[in-house]
């Protein structure tokens, strides 16, 4: 879950007077008229990429390929690619973007869709005894054989760069996939240090609603893995472990104690 500080405003300092507001609110409901004829500022719903599943929240856009962040840089795709040259120095990734002409014979990222697998439902946790009662949580519908994917861990691909804010440092979603040093010679900006990662917060799919096993379970049943899609992107994974998945069993992972250790207290 994202943290309500993310707005933008800083305690105690609105951004606008509540006059403002007021006109800032016409303007947008306004906008959202023109643009969306049928459908208010307050009621525009977020941008599927299908239809959802059931069990879906309203308010979170359902994906069968990742999404880059707006402002990803150029510089770092070449990191997602299944080809990305772990030799190649820093320089020759950046001058193959400078320009539109050699822009063009650049690499895309072009991940193929993932449908939502059979083999899983996105159910409420209606445990009371579970630490996520009330919450959602991912179940096996049918047994999952031991070391078999369970499911993509789709969301937005972001690029954090030391120094520069990032919107996903409070997400409950946030996974990463790539950190590089600021001495890493696939570092396109040197001295700083680069982390690649995938958010679900606000677009994902069922992976998103994957618990971590402690106060639920005696052990995680699956795990976080990073691999590559079919079109040689970077992601994330889910994969059952060695117990495998029985019919009804929620998947369960391990956050890792420095997840948790981040959050307490
Ligand atoms: C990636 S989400 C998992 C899906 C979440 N249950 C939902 O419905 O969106 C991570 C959040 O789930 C909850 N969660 C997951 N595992 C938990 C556990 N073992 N104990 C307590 N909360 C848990 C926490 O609120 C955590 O911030």
């Amino acid at each position: 879950m994202t943290s309500p500080g993310q707005g933008g405003m800083v305690a105690g300092t609105p951004a606008t007077s509540p006059a403002s507001h007021r006109s800032l609110g016409t303007a947008a409901s306004l906008l959202a008229t023109l643009l969306c004829p049928r459908h208010d500022a307050a009621t525009i719903r977020p941008r599927h990429d299908v239809p959802p599943p059931p069990g879906w929240p309203e308010d979170v856009a359902f994906l069968v390929r990742p999404r880059l962040a707006p402002g990803f840089p150029p510089e770092l795709v070449p990191l997602l690619l299944a080809a990305s040259p772990s030799s190649s120095p820093a320089s020759s990734f950046a001058s193959s973007f400078s320009s539109s002409a050699s822009a063009s014979s650049s690499p895309r990222y072009a991940p193929r869709p993932t449908p939502h697998p059979a083999t899983v439902a996105i159910k409420r946790v209606s445990t009371p005894a579970h630490p996520a009662h009330g919450q959602r949580c991912l179940v096996a519908r049918k047994r999952i054989a031991p070391g078999e994917l369970v499911i993509p861990y789709l969301g937005v691909v972001h690029a954090d760069v030391e120094g520069r804010p990032s919107p996903h440092a409070e997400s409950d979603y946030d996974l990463s996939l790539l950190r590089l040093s600021g001495a890493d010679p696939r570092n396109p900006f040197p001295g700083l240090h680069v982390s690649l990662g995938v958010d679900a917060a606000g677009a994902g799919n069922a992976a998103r609603f994957v618990n971590d096993y402690r106060g639920v379970a005696a052990r995680p049943n699956a795990e976080f893995r990073v691999g590559r899609g079919d079109a040689g992107e970077l992601r994330m994974e889910v994969w059952a472990l060695k117990a495998g998945i029985a019919k009804g069993d929620e998947v369960l992972v391990s956050y890792g104690k420095g997840w948790w250790g981040a959050r307490v207290g």
